[in-house]
């Protein structure tokens, strides 16, 4: 047994400056973050179980041992390659209904990617192979926990450029020495950061020539001096009980804004440094994106199964499903779900190798299932909320009400068509939990957001399609 989960959860205790309800907290022993380690642990315990460990590791020759490490490090050579991605992705969301995004395995795709891509950044900085190499390799065999995170702080989003870095609190290189740079400024959202071994931080902007200081690619370790993670209300604390909310006690992987005040990055972490042509290529990497979204689909299928099931369930415990515009709506929660599969599959199957030998998917579907998802799964929401109706705030405050001195009176007025009251009100609060709960609104949020905005991307789209053959249709007729 290497008890990867007990592991994990001892890399935390680090001395990292994680903010929480005015005052820095320890991860590992504070109530608001323990429901969540305990299921990140319980999955990287899955690669020592002998029923699940082949769908979510593969072994690999690494420190001249066989060794398991977990399958989002895999380098796709083949498709069938990229179908065991799939499978450890679906393994991670199928144990967490599709409601926890960055369980690492999102951003370990992107490192993947510019691992596997690295030899084509020799043009822009001859230091970067070497450096990613080392970093992903210590990554994938010390199974550590990693997010991403770009955006500048929200302050004012009509100006930009380095002339107002200090104004804006963009992340900035503020001077160097032997050991490395130092940075100051702000990033956000790093979803899962108080969870995180380290940080993959790199701007969301193309940046000049002239504003090269803004411009470098950084891991910076979660613990590093200087380095605060702000994190937002938590979710889940001693006074949530499972059975309340079940998502919230377990799956709230937490958001927080970062402020680096004055942080020094090795140079070994500086993987690109003051080179703005080299950085776009970064964020914009072919490889690190579409191993990346690829996992992020497959998530997202997951989580519209998961919406469609509650539907369907909510449906049948109230008798409403007998109605045709009901039934209606539960086939469109079915529709979303299986037109991700459908892409996640075709984007499988149109797969092809670069001319690194890499087996991508196609990113074509792989953009189209993630921009369609922004407004898919606010529509599943609102498609939930027409069908359970006032339901959803109908339930006693708490299960354990039912064991009170009326819980016979609730037996009689909280049952259902075929389901009897406690087994309802358990099902209405999971809904509640998805939909309603802060839990819920933050889902509804990241799902529009997470991967930018979703007008700008979805014009993105269309920007970036070959038009030529588009324009041949009409050759019919013009
Ligand atoms: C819950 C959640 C978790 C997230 N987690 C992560 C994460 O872990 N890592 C990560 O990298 N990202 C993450 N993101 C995504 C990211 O942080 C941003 O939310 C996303 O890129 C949108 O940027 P913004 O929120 O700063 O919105 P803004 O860019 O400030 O947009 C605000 C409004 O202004 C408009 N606007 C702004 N600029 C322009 C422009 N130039 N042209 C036209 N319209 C404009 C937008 O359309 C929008 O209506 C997360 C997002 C959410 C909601």
């Amino acid at each position: 047994m290497n008890n990867y989960g007990d592991h994990y959860i001892n890399s935390l205790k680090d001395e990292r400056s994680v903010w929480l309800n005015g005052k820095v907290t320890d991860v590992t022993t504070d109530p608001h973050f323990t429901g969540t380690l305990s299921t990140i642990s319980s999955l990287f315990n899955m690669m020592d179980s002998a029923e699940h460990q082949d769908k979510i590791s593969v072994v690999q020759h690494v420190r001249n041992q066989q060794q398991r490490v977990h399958t989002s490090f895999l380098v796709p050579h083949s498709q069938d390659d990229l179908l065991k991605r799939r499978i450890a992705f679906e393994a991670w969301s199928r144990a967490t209904s599709g409601v926890m995004s960055r369980l690492s395995d999102y951003a370990r795709s992107r490192l993947t990617g510019w691992y596997g891509n690295r030899l084509t950044y020799d043009t822009f900085d001859k230091h970067f192979a070497e450096k990613i190499k080392t970093y992903y390799e210590k990554a994938r065999d010390e199974n550590r926990f990693l997010t991403v995170v770009q955006r500048d702080p929200q302050i004012n989003r009509g100006v930009s450029g380095e002339v107002l870095a200090e104004d804006l609190g963009l992340l900035r290189i503020t001077r160097k020495t032997s050991e490395g740079v130092y940075v100051s400024g702000g990033k956000m959202i790093a979803t899962a950061a108080p969870y995180s071994n380290d940080l993959i931080v790199f701007p969301v902007a193309k940046w000049g020539e002239n504003e090269k200081a803004l411009a470098s690619a950084l891991i910076v370790p979660a613990n590093s001096k200087g380095l605060h993670m702000i994190c937002r209300a938590g979710f889940n604390s001693e006074n949530v009980a499972r059975a309340d909310y079940p998502l919230s006690s377990a799956f709230d992987e937490m958001d927080a804004v970062l402020i680096f005040d004055d942080v020094l990055i090795p140079w070994e972490r500086v993987l690109l440094y003051e080179n703005p042509n080299a950085v776009w290529q970064f964020k914009n990497d072919p490889v690190a994106n579409a191993l990346a979204y690829h996992q992020a689909i497959v998530r997202l299928q997951v989580k519209l199964e998961f919406t469609a099931a509650i539907g369907y369930a909510i449906a049948e415990s109230i008798g409403a499903n007998q109605y045709l515009h009901v039934q209606e709506k539960l086939g469109e929660l079915l529709m979303q779900s299986e037109t991700i599969k459908g892409l996640v599959i075709a984007s499988e199957s149109a797969g092809k190798f670069n001319d690194q030998g890499i087996f991508l998917p196609h990113f074509s579907f792989i953009e189209t299932a993630r921009n369609l998802g922004t407004s898919y799964y606010p529509r599943a929401i609102e498609l939930l909320q027409l069908i359970g109706a006032g339901g959803f705030i109908q339930t006693p405050s708490v299960i354990a009400d039912f064991d009170g001195p009326i819980g016979h009176l609730l037996e009689k007025y909280y049952r259902g068509k075929n389901i009897d009251a406690v087994e309802k009100t358990k099902l209405f609060k999971l809904a509640w939990d998805l939909i309603g709960s802060s839990l819920g609104s933050r889902h509804e949020l990241y799902e529009r957001f997470y991967a930018g905005d979703p007008i700008r991307n979805k014009a993105a789209q269309y920007a970036g399609y070959d038009k030529a053959d588009l324009r041949k249709i009409l050759n019919l007729y013009l």
